[in-house]
């Protein structure tokens, strides 16, 4: 009699199971057919809830500083940046010696005689202790893509998207690169080579996204009309916020050391820009139209012009639309109680890369 009482309560959980059961699945079906981009491995129903912690927007800040370096790393190598390999020679670490180094002041840049200087200070050993940890890491990684025997299942990325596999068979089928350099040197150059491409674009990729959410927290307006369109391809508004953000904080403001051959105007200059410090996106849409970052318009050169402008403005590009259309399609973002616009410190440090000092 007890069990009859129970029925009733037993069918009506069974049932309920069973729809979120298939719900569940369902939702998780639907999601394998989209090739999202990198996300923090998240838990069954609850997702990334509990790393968001006591301070969600602290927890938030750091994400895109991780995962710009994931997205390098599965494209440079097709494994994730949490892969055993990567933490185990402290590599997060590695990199921020990197940029400290890249960005610090170098006496001998300016006056080779003072060389000893150099020595003096510890740069010259700090220099050569993070370029051999790089190496190593780099020829680790680079000896293990070679093995055929290598367990597959962990590559995220098609083998003929990587950065690495492409260096082996442009070895392989010997693309005349002697009109660039030696071909022996290649094999050596592989390390640098990856270095070069992690250290171009992770700092970058953050920096960029940094500014931009900053100014959008500062101006409202804008944050609203970007968060109004949906459709990820037609997202028009955002590409204009995009070029603004490139205008008014371009993250590598002296490019790489190069000589100029004419007298140029870039960036913030007054007699390209009406306001020229002012954020505003809109003036994409009015008599600045025509004028994009890809070298052509010398007032607006984020990444470069020319020859040796940045190989990666595709690809940077659309890291930064989908980071920003994943950060403000899915929260609302604005300024903590008692805080304005005016409070913000948006100093930007000196250095090869522009960020906020207050970063
Ligand atoms: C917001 C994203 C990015 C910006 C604003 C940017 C900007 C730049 C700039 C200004 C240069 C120097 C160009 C010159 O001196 O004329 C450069 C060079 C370079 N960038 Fe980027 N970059 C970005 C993302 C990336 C990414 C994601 C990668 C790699 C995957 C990358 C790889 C490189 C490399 C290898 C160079 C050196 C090119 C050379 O010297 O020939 N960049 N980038």
């Amino acid at each position: 009699m007890a069990f009859l009482s129970w029925q009733p309560f037993l069918l009506f959980a069974s049932i309920f199971l069973e729809v979120f059961l298939s719900f569940f699945m369902k939702l998780k079906s639907e999601k394998r057919k989209f090739n999202l981009p990198p996300n923090p491995p998240k838990l069954p129903i609850i997702g990334n809830l509990h790393q968001l912690g006591n301070m969600p927007h602290l927890s938030l800040y750091k994400v895109p500083k991780l995962y710009a370096n994931d997205a390098l790393c599965r494209v440079a190598f097709g494994r994730n940046f949490f892969a055993g390999e990567y933490n185990q020679h402290g590599f997060q670490k590695m990199l921020e010696e990197y940029r400290a180094l890249l960005g610090g002041f170098s006496i001998r840049d300016f006056f080779p005689s003072m060389e000893f200087i150099y020595s003096l200070t510890g740069m010259k050993s700090r220099l050569q202790d993070t370029f051999q940890r790089f190496d190593k890491l780099f020829d680790q990684l680079l000896a293990k893509h070679g093995n055929p025997k290598r367990e597959k299942d962990k590559d995220l990325v098609r083998e003929s998207l990587r950065f690495c596999h492409v260096m082996h068979s442009m070895k392989r089928i010997e693309i005349p690169l002697s009109h660039i350099r030696d071909k022996n040197k290649f094999k050596s150059e592989d390390s640098s080579f990856l270095l070069d491409v992690f250290a171009a674009g992770t700092n970058t990729n953050f920096i960029t996204l940094d500014w931009g959410m900053i100014e959008l927290i500062m101006n409202p307006k804008v944050m609203e009309t970007t968060q109004a369109e949906s459709d990820l391809p037609q997202l028009h508004y955002m590409k204009v916020v995009i070029k603004e953000i490139f205008r008014l904080h371009p993250p590598a403001p002296v490019l790489l050391p190069r000589e100029s051959m004419e007298e140029v105007n870039i960036n913030g200059d007054p007699e390209s820009w009406e306001n020229p410090d002012v954020f505003e996106p809109e003036r994409f849409m009015g008599s600045c139209s025509t004028i994009d970052f890809k070298g052509q318009h010398f007032e607006l050169i984020p990444f470069g012009a020319g020859k040796r402008s940045c190989p990666a403005i595709t690809f940077g590009t659309a890291r930064i639309e989908l980071a920003l259309a994943q950060l403000l399609h899915s929260f609302d973002w604005e300024l903590p109680p008692g805080v304005t616009a005016k409070d913000l410190d948006m100093t930007e440090a000196f250095g090869i890369t522009m960020h906020r000092i207050a970063n």
